[in-house]
């Protein structure tokens, strides 16, 4: 019996041009099985199409071409009920406060506001995010902010969460420390995660396994296992084996790049 979560095949994905522009071949053709439960991290050069895949995986855009699966059913043009998504821009709603913003789109789905607040405050209290619940997010760190977002999209108890760059404008001791944060999140959810990242380090650290994708059109060149245990942590970097798995992942990685720097 195949156990994957999330399907794909033979998934492609081609921008029309606008005017006269020709069209962007952007994606693929792409197979991938994501793992019940796994954590899969999806690197590669810059417009390769990591963000298309995201898209069309949680059925933000169609492909023109292929099928994608989840639990058994096809994904076709919204996203379905179990898939959640957090990208890297800040989603909060500024005039809101932070259990608002937590609470907004189980307000908006029509849940009984006894039952809002209690999955609210759980997540708040979940992401460290407690004390703050009445307060703006202005007020709040950058990590902090995306931890909202992280909650806003965790209140839906995704079963699959998908990540695009969710840390990529925080300094990078704090994006180490939001890594431990979504490891820890992972494992007491027991969600599969798939995170779109351009940090080598980020991927290897917090992935079972890592898509390592060509130059545009992207397509999957490398799938690199690791073997860290499941209560790992950001202290794994330091683990001679780390440099080991960033290493391979550069030498798919380092070719690719610089065929994406020529073509710009
Ligand atoms: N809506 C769009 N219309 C036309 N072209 C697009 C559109 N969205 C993306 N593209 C193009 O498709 C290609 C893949 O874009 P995508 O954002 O998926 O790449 P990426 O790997 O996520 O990039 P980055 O690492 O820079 O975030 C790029 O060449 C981009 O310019």
């Amino acid at each position: 019996m195949n156990d994957a979560h999330a399907k794909l095949r033979g998934v492609k994905r081609i921008y029309r041009g606008v005017g006269k522009q020709p069209p962007t071949h952007a994606l693929g053709p792409v197979d991938l099985d994501l793992k019940r439960g796994e954590f899969l991290s999806v690197v590669g050069p810059s417009g390769c199409g990591k963000s298309t895949l995201l898209d069309v995986l949680a059925g933000l855009a169609r492909p023109d071409e292929g099928t994608i699966e989840f639990e058994g059913k096809l994904v076709q043009g919204e996203v379905p009920d179990g898939i959640g998504v957090v990208f890297q821009e800040d989603s909060s709603f500024p005039w809101l406060t932070v259990r608002e913003n937590a609470g907004f789109a189980l307000a908006r789905a029509g849940m009984a506001p006894a039952e809002i607040k209690e999955r609210v405050d759980a997540t708040l209290s979940f992401m460290g995010l407690a004390s703050f619940a009445e307060s703006y997010p202005v007020q709040l760190s950058g990590g902090m902010r995306q931890r909202l977002c992280i909650a806003r999209t965790l209140v839906t108890r995704p079963r699959l969460l998908l990540l695009d760059e969710p840390f990529g404008a925080l300094d990078q001791q704090t994006r180490l420390l939001m890594g431990d944060e979504l490891l820890r999140l992972w494992r007491e959810t027991g969600a599969t995660v798939l995170l779109i990242t351009h940090a080598l380090d980020e991927a290897a650290m917090l992935s079972d396994r890592v898509a390592v994708m060509s130059a545009r059109p992207g397509v999957i060149l490398d799938l690199v296992e690791t073997d860290w245990p499941r209560d790992r942590d950001s202290r794994i970097v330091s683990e001679p084996s780390f440099g080991a798995v960033t290493a391979r992942l550069w030498s798919t990685l380092r070719g690719e790049s610089m065929k994406s720097m020529a073509t710009q």
